[in-house]
């Protein structure tokens, strides 16, 4: 018998634990807009899609796939653009994020499903989005900090040297990471930052999506050596890879084929070539056999317009992946899936999540270095603040000296003018500043740098200090400038009523930053709600004069609260030539009966709600939709992801193992120990036998020993169960 496990070796790093990943008949669809041609559906259905954003068709996106990935071993994920390489690793990632999903997907036998996935992987995928503003070194620390297993600080910041150093940036450690307007590391190296900030999590399963792509022939021959170095180490390493070099095919050990969804081959890189010869597709000795399988094999012309060749040349494909399925390799893939390597996962293998101060600490330290690092934006927001009070403070200059009517138009004008620049402007720039930082948050959230909380209390915590001085300044040069009622109780007040309206702007632009996908998209978006709100505010038209059926709408304007709070602030107790003006003023202006604390409290609130729609959005971008979940449970009853990893493999593999002759199926497999069998045909000798120790294939030590006393293997059980034990602890297989 051979298996899937004959190629495992006992990882040469200790703190990898080799983990398997085999799939059976893993299916993936994908709904996608109706297309123009497709049979519209009835009219009530379809206004029931409007609402639930249904009535898509499917598209199937991967069909049918099963094989395996085998730890110590650097395998390449190939095929033609479009044939699903990305969709695959996204899978195997746990990045999936909609769609959904047939068949299984094991870890060393146990079942895992998305968010198993994701704390058992390391995933660098093709985009590699880092902070421009972090330098090589504080990029690589921030994910150590963040995600390495081990707390002790020494061994953080040598396993972050040693990742540094692996991926040779030593001499760009200081250097920042960089955009397309401010130049920073190269692209090669960006790449390898990517990789060191996932192998310092010391996940034992790496996926990288194109990490050669874009460098030149030299920088991707380092990765892809970097690649093998890793899989040394006992790792299990997916690449997908388009075109490589003969240099670079070379040094994969397996090779994942892929043609429209399809596996049109699977398993070691010497077999491929053979399998093609075998259909007829020899690649002529002076071409490279990754460019001959891709560009004559595999790729459907596309400059061809003669629909009968196109035709031939689909059924040509179909028979390619037709082949697979028939094949003796997908056999052996076959078996690798029935007879995994079925080691217990650990805890260590968990890429483990800081406490939640350790996560805000580490986002306030980045975020603080990006904001003064980014001082052009800093300067701006200041300088803004300052424009908008000084222009206020001339266009409204000394209104105080003004006759009541003036004073009065001008006391409305100003308040007003505070809340349009407070609120929108605030709502305005923050939005710029935080939607370029989604895909960077869903990247990081998803990797398992921090969670929600964390990020979310991290921005407020550098935010509020921003905003609160940026409206005490405004306060400070807008209300004396302006000639407002001379009070430093009616300052504060004022000021309280800016920060309320400047944080109530800063909620609204983080939750419309967070909503919408596209930037533009989200600033379209904001005269729609502007404009209602200014129309509601209190200033535009007298509230009290309002239709009666849309009078309601001022209820839910924040503007109309902050204007009625500056106002009341202002014109109770305002006298002229020692006469009371101020009471008349408010009477007609019909603000309401809330005075100006009460206002406040209910721009808080509008913060409140925008913040938790925020929130919201924020859980919503990250939310895994429609993949099907991880239904199985554990032994123990729970269903939690990490329960079922840590538990015991499924009964159908241990199953499987049932009358096999586990000592040589252990030796051919080259495991360095293995079984426990009250099963006469698997116990050399006494059939109280309890552990059998295989030769090391590495050390090539030949001496087996038989040993009754390993206290954490199973000893022979009274009811007579089989127990299979394999790398680790016994399983008892109720027979
Ligand atoms: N969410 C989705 N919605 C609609 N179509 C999708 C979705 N995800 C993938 N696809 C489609 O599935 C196919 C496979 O996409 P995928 O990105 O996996 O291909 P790929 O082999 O990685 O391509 P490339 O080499 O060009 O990056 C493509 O036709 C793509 O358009």
């Amino acid at each position: 018998m051979s298996t899937s496990a004959a190629f495992y070796k006992k990882p040469l790093d200790d703190r990898v634990s080799p983990l398997q990943v085999t799939f059976e008949n893993l299916s993936y669809y994908v709904t996608v807009a109706p297309q123009p041609g497709d049979k519209k559906p009835p009219v009530l259905e379809r206004v029931k899609n409007t609402f639930t954003g249904g009535g898509g068709t499917e598209k199937c996106i991967l069909k049918n796939m099963s094989g395996s990935f085998q730890p110590g071993r650097l395998c390449a994920i190939m095929g033609p653009s479009g044939s699903g390489k990305t969709s695959m690793l996204n899978l195997l990632s746990g990045f999936t994020s909609n769609g959904r999903l047939e068949g299984n997907i094991w870890v060393n036998g146990r079942t895992a499903d998305n968010s198993a996935l994701r704390m058992l992987t390391a995933y660098v995928n093709q985009e590699d989005i880092i902070l421009p503003t972090q330098t090589v070194k504080e990029a690589v620390a921030f994910s150590t900090a963040l995600r390495l297993p081990c707390l002790d600080k020494n061994i953080q910041s040598q396993r972050c040297q040693e990742a540094i150093n692996l991926l040779s940036l030593e001499h760009t450690e200081k250097t920042v990471i960089g955009d397309d307007e401010n130049k920073g590391v190269s692209g090669g190296e960006r790449k390898r930052v990517a990789i060191a900030m996932e192998l310092v999590t010391d996940a034992s399963i790496l996926l990288l999506d194109e990490p050669t792509s874009g460098l030149d022939s030299h920088t991707a021959i380092t990765v892809a050596k970097l690649m093998k170095k890793i899989a040394l180490t006992g790792r299990t390493v997916v690449t997908v890879i388009h075109q490589p070099s003969i240099e670079i095919f070379n040094m994969f050990d397996d090779l994942l084929i892929m043609k429209e969804g399809r596996i049109a081959y699977m398993g070691e890189r010497e077999g491929c070539m053979p399998f093609f010869a075998q259909l007829g597709y020899i690649c002529p000795k002076s071409r490279n056999p990754a460019d001959y399988l891709l560009t004559d094999v595999l790729n459907r012309p596309r400059d061809v317009v003669d629909s009968a060749f196109l035709a031939q040349e689909s059924k040509r494909l179909e028979k390619l992946t037709d082949a697979w399925d028939h094949s003796s390799d997908f056999q052996k893939q076959r078996e690798n899936i029935e007879f995994p390597v079925l080691e217990d996962i650990h805890e260590s293998s968990f890429k483990r999540m800081r406490s939640l101060g350790t996560q805000i600490k580490q986002l306030v330290i980045r975020d603080w270095n990006n904001m003064t690092r980014n001082k052009l934006l800093l300067n701006i927001r200041l300088i803004q603040i300052a424009v908008f009070a000084l222009i206020g403070g001339m266009v409204f200059y000394n209104s105080d000296s003004k006759n009541p009517d003036v004073q009065s138009q001008n006391f409305q004008g100003a308040s007003f003018y505070i809340i349009l620049t407070e609120f929108f402007v605030t709502a305005i720039t923050v939005l710029n500043t935080y939607s370029p930082q989604r895909s960077l948050f869903r990247r990081e959230f998803l990797n398992g740098y921090y969670n929600i909380h964390a990020y979310f209390i991290s921005k407020v915590i550098i935010e509020l200090p921003i905003h609160i001085i940026g409206s005490l300044i405004y306060s400070a040069i807008m209300y004396w400038m302006v000639g407002f009622q001379k009070s430093a109780g009616k300052y504060f007040l004022f000021a309280a009523v800016a920060i309320a309206e400047r944080l109530c702007g800063f909620a609204l632009g983080v939750h419309l930053a967070c909503f919408f996908v596209d930037l533009a998209l989200a600033i379209s978006v904001i005269p729609l709600l502007v404009v209602p709100f200014m129309a509601f505010g209190g200033m535009l038209v007298n509230p009290g004069e309002m239709p009666g059926f849309i009078k309601w709408c001022q209820w839910i304007s924040p503007v109309k609260y902050g204007y009625a709070a500056l106002a009341i602030n202002q014109f109770d107790g305002l006298e002229y030539k020692g006469q009371d003006i101020g009471s008349g003023i408010l009477d007609k202006l019909n603000l309401g009966r809330f005075g100006v604390a009460a206002n406040i409290g209910f721009i808080l609130m509008f913060s409140a709600v925008f913040t938790i729609q925020a929130y919201i959005s924020l859980v919503h971008l990250v939310r895994q939709q429609g993949i099907k979940k991880n239904k199985k449970k554990s032994k123990d009853g729970s269903s939690d992801p990490r329960a079922i990893i840590l538990g015991p493999p499924e009964d159908r593999f241990i199953n499987n193992l049932n009358g096999i002759d586990i000592v040589s199926y252990a030796q051919e497999t080259n495991m360095s120990s293995a079984t426990v069998f009250n099963d006469e045909k698997a116990i050399p000798g006494s059939p109280d036998f309890s552990y059998y120790q295989l030769p090391d294939p590495l050390s090539g030590n030949n001496d087996n020993r038989e040993s009754n006393n390993n206290n954490n293997r199973a000893s022979s059980n009274s009811k007579g169960n089989h127990r299979v034990s394999m790398f680790g602890s016994p399983y008892i297989n109720q027979n």
